[in-house]
C-alpha cells in the first residue's frame, strides 16, 4: 500500500468515513484470516522479485515478445510456488491464480496444466497411473493441457471425431485426426508449451465404437521440443483476450500409444481388447464439473477486481455540479453512479458465498462416488451447469458496467478493464456454453417437475418445487425471506410454463425432440431463474452464518449487501415477479424506496468495501484504481511509456506524411 502522505485526498476521506473493520471483512470475504495472511506472504514474496516486474508495459510486446515474457515469468512463479509449498504450505488455487495475475497480466500459458491436466489426472487416473504421472505433472517434468475441444465440435461432445483404435496386436491405441474438423482446437498451453495432452478421442475396439474416453499423449520430446512424428501442432493465433494462454491446434496421424495410458479409473479396455464399463460413462466428465465449480469462485475474483477499480476511481472523479456555484462532485455521488457499482461489490459476495456451498456439495458427491453413490450426481452437474452460466454471464455484463460507468478512461487499456473484461467474457463461452449450460439444468427441471407432480421426493435445491405446487395464498412481504421465496415462485412458474409447452408441442404430433427446441426459450428462462433463485437463497443463509459470528460494524454492510442483491434482483425482474407470485404494485414502490435506502447506507463504506477484497496494486495494475487514487498522475506516466512518446518526431512523418502533404499543396 502507498504511504498514506501520497493517497489522494478524497479516498483518504472515504476511508475515514468507513464504519467497519476492513480487515474483519477481508478474512471474511476469503474464507479465513489463514487464507490472507497466506496470501499476503506469498504476495510479498513473488512481488519483491525484480524478473516479474515489467520494462515495457505488456502491450506494447509483439505477440511473440509477450508469449515468450508470460513463459518466462510463468517458470518463475512456478519455482516460487513450489519452493512455498515446501517450506510452508502448498497454496490454495485461487491464491496461485490471484497472484499470479499481477505478475503475467493475462492468463498463464500454464493455467490449463494447473488447472485440468492435473485434476484429470487425479480424477480420472487409477492409482497406477496417478502413481506414475502426478509427481512428474506436479514438479513439471512433464507439462501438459486438456485436449477435447475440435475446430468442429466443441459444445457436442459426442460428435468429437479424434479416434483412438486399440490395436490388440500391439496392445496399444492408435489416434488419428481423421478430418480437418477433427484437428483440436482451443486448449490453453497447446501451442508452444506443453509436451503431453489428455486427449479426448472416440474409442474404437474392433470396429465398435465404445464413445469418448480421454488418453494420456506426449505430443512433443522432452529434450528438443520438437513435435513427435505424426503430430501436427500449432497456436491458433490473437483472440479477443486471453492473449498468453497459448492456445492451440493438434492433429494425430497414426499415433501409436500404450494401452496403460487410455485414464481407466472408471472405463476400462484389458490387454485382449475387452471393454469394462464403470459405474457412469459421464464421470469422463467429471473434470469439467470441477472446472465449471471453480468459475464460480472466479466470476466473485473478476468481479472484486473492476469493482475496486471503478469505485475507487468514483471516488476521485469529479464532474459536474449538482448545484450551480458548488464544486463539482464526486461521481461517486450520483444515484446512478451507486446503482451501477454497488451491484457489483455485492455480487461479488453473493457468488463468493455460492462458490463455498457449491464446493462443498462437490466434495460430497466426489466422497458418495468413491463409495460407490452416484446419487447426488445428477443434482450437483444441474447446479454447476447453470450456476457456472448465470455467474460467468453477469461477472461479463458487471465488468462491462464497471468500465462504462468509468466513462472515457475505463476504455484505456492501463485501466486494466479491457483485459479483466476479456477474461470475464471467455468464461462466458468456455468449460461449456452459455446456453448450452442451461439446457442442461432445464433438462434436470423438467425431469424436477414431473418427479413434483408425481408427489414424489425432490432434491433439496429443487425442493421448492413441491411448495409451489400448493396454491399460494399468503400475502406478499417485502423481507428478504419472503422475496427469495417469491424468486422460487418464479422459477416454478417458468419450469411449469416450459414443461407445458413442452407437453402442447408433442400433443401437436411433434417429436419430443423438435418440441424441446421449440420450447428452449422458455427453458432457458426457466433454467435462469432457477439460478437466481439459489442464488439469493445461498447468499441469504450464507450471510446470517457468517455474520452470527462477525462485529456489529461488518454484520450490518453484510446485511447492507445481501439486501441490495436481493432487492436489485427483485426490481429488475419485477414483471416475473407480478406473474409469478403476489406482489403487489404498493409492494414494489416500497421496494424502490428500499432500494434507495440501501444504496444510501452501502455510500459511506463503498471504498472500505472494495478496501476489504484486497487487491494489491500489482494485480490490479490500473490507473484507474490503485490504492492511492493517482489517477491522472498514473495516466500521464503511463502515456509516456508509449513507444511513440520515445521521439519527438516519428519516421513515418519522412516516409508518408511529408510526402503526403507536398503531393496535396500541388
Ligand atoms: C500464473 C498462475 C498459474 C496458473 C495457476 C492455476 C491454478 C489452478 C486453477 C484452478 C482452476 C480454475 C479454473 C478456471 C479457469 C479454467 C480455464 C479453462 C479454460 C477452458 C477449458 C475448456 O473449455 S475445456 C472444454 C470444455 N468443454 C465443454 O464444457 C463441453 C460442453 N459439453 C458437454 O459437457 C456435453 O457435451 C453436454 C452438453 C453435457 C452433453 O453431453 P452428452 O451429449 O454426452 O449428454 P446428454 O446431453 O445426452 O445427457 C445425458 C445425461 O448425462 C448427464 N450429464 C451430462 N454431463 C454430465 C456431467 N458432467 N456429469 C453428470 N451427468 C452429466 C445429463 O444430465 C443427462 O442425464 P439424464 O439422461 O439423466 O437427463
Ligand atoms: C478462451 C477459451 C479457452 C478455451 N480453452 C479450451 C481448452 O483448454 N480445452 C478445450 O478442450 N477447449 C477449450 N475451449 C473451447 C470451449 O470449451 C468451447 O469453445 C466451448 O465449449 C463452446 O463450444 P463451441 O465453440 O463448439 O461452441 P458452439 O457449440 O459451436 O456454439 C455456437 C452457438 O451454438 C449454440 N448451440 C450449440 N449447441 C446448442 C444446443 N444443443 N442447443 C442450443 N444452442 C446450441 C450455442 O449456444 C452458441 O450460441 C476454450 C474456449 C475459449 C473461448
Amino acid at each position: 500500500m502507498a504511504s498514506a502522505l501520497k493517497v489522494n485526498k478524497d479516498l483518504v476521506r472515504e476511508r475515514q468515513k468507513c464504519t467497519f473493520d476492513v480487515k474483519e471483512l477481508t478474512y471474511i470475504w476469503e474464507g479465513g484470516r489463514e487464507f490472507t495472511e497466506e496470501r499476503q506472504r506469498y504476495e510479498n514474496i513473488v512481488y519483491s522479485v525484480k524478473e516479474l516486474q515489467d520494462e515495457v508495459p505488456e502491450l506494447y510486446l509483439s505477440h511473440k515478445e509477450r508469449y515468450e515474457s508470460s513463459i518466462r515469468k510463468a517458470c518463475i512463479l512456478q519455482r516460487l510456488q513450489n519452493e512455498y509449498g515446501k517450506k510452508h504450505k502448498v497454496l490454495n488455487t485461487r491464491t496461485i491464480r490471484l497472484v499470479g495475475y499481477g505478475a503475467i497480466r493475462d492468463i498463464s500459458p500454464f493455467l490449463l496444466h494447473n488447472g485440468m491436466f492435473i485434476q484429470t489426472i487425479e480424477g480420472q487416473g487409477t492409482p497406477e497411473q496417478q502413481a506414475e504421472w502426478m509427481p512428474k505433472a506436479q514438479a513439471m517434468q512433464i507439462i501438459g493441457t486438456y485436449a477435447q475441444t475440435e475446430l468442429g465440435h466443441g459444445t457436442f461432445l459426442r460428435g468429437l471425431e479424434t479416434t483412438a483404435t486399440y490395436d490388440v496386436k500391439t496392445e496399444e491405441f492408435i489416434l488419428n485426426s481423421p478430418t480437418l474438423t477433427s484437428h483440436k482446437w482451443w486448449p490453453g498451453g497447446l501451442g508452444t508449451t506443453v509436451n503431453h495432452c489428455i486427449v479426448a478421442a472416440q474409442l474404437y475396439i474392433n470396429g465398435k465404437k465404445h464413445g469418448i474416453h480421454l488418453f494420456m499423449v506426449q505430443i512433443r520430446d522432452l529434450e528438443t521440443h520438437m513435435p513427435l512424428p505424426g503430430i501436427n501442432v500449432g497456436e491458433i493465433g490473437p483472440k479477443l483476450g486471453f492473449q498468453t494462454a497459448n492456445n492451440g491446434f493438434l492433429g494425430f496421424k497414426n499415433v501409436r500409444i500404450p494401452r496403460k495410458n487410455m485414464l481407466m479409473k472408471n472405463n476400462q479396455v484389458l490387454n485382449d481388447g475387452t471393454y469394462v464399463k464403470g459405474m457412469n460413462e459421464k464421470l469422463t466428465y467429471g473434470t469439467m464439473v470441477l472446472v465449471r465449480v471453480s468459475i464460480v469462485s472466479d466470476a466473485a475474483n473478476v468481479i472484486a477486481r473492476a469493482a475496486t477499480i471503478a469505485v475507487r476511481y468514483a471516488a476521485v472523479r469529479h464532474q459536474s455540479q449538482l448545484k450551480a456555484n458548488e464544486p463539482e462532485v464526486q461521481i461517486l455521488d450520483y444515484l446512478t453512479q451507486q446503482h451501477k457499482l454497488f451491484i457489483a461489490i455485492a455480487t461479488s459476495h453473493a457468488f463468493s458465498t455460492t462458490y463455498g456451498w457449491l464446493y462443498k456439495a462437490y466434495l460430497q458427491v466426489v466422497e458418495d462416488l468413491g463409495k460407490g453413490k452416484q446419487d447426488h450426481l445428477p443434482e450437483l452437474h444441474a447446479l454447476s451447469c447453470c450456476l457456472k452460466a448465470t455467474c460467468s454471464r453477469d461477472s461479463a455484463a458487471i465488468v462491462e458496467q464497471c468500465r462504462l460507468a468509468c466513462g472515457g478512461h475505463g476504455y484505456m487499456a492501463s485501466s486494466s478493464l479491457p483485459i479483466v473484461y476479456g477474461l470475464a467474457t471467455a468464461s462466458v463461452t468456455y468449460e461449456g456454453e452459455h446456453t448450452v449450460l442451461l439446457l442442461q439444468t432445464a433438462r434436470y427441471l423438467m425431469k424436477a417437475w414431473q418427479m413434483a407432480l408425481q408427489g414424489k421426493v425432490l432434491a433439496p435445491s429443487v425442493s421448492y418445487l413441491v411448495d409451489s405446487l400448493k396454491s399460494n395464498k399468503q400475502s406478499w412481504q417485502n423481507t428478504p425471506e419472503f422475496i427469495v421465496k417469491g424468486f422460487q415462485h418464479v422459477a416454478a412458474g417458468k419450469i411449469k410454463d416450459a414443461f407445458h409447452a413442452i407437453q402442447k408441442h408433442v400433443k401437436a404430433g411433434k417429436d419430443y425432440e423438435d418440441a424441446w427446441n421449440l420450447a428452449s426459450v422458455q427453458l432457458i428462462k426457466a433454467s435462469e431463474a432457477h439460478s437466481r433463485a439459489i442464488l439469493c437463497d445461498v447468499f441469504w443463509r450464507g450471510t446470517i452464518i457468517k455474520s452470527s459470528t462477525a462485529s456489529p460494524g461488518v454484520a450490518a454492510v453484510l446485511d447492507h449487501l445481501v439486501q441490495l442483491y436481493i432487492v436489485y434482483w427483485a426490481l429488475e425482474t419485477v414483471g416475473d415477479l407480478l406473474l409469478y407470485s403476489n406482489i403487489t404494485k404498493e409492494d414494489i414502490a416500497v421496494l424502490k424506496v428500499k432500494y434507495e435506502e440501501l444504496l444510501a447506507l452501502i455510500r459511506p463504506n463503498a471504498v472500505g468495501l472494495v478496501d476489504a477484497f484486497d487487491i494489491r496494486d500489482e494485480v490490479l495494475n490500473s490507473t484507474l484504481g490503485s490504492y492511492d487514487g493517482r489517477v491522472y498522475e498514473r495516466l500521464m506516466e503511463e502515456a509516456m511509456k508509449s513507444p511513440l512518446n520515445q521521439e519527438p518526431v516519428n519516421q513515418s512523418f519522412h516516409k508518408y506524411l511529408k510526402p503526403f502533404m507536398k503531393r496535396a499543396k500541388l
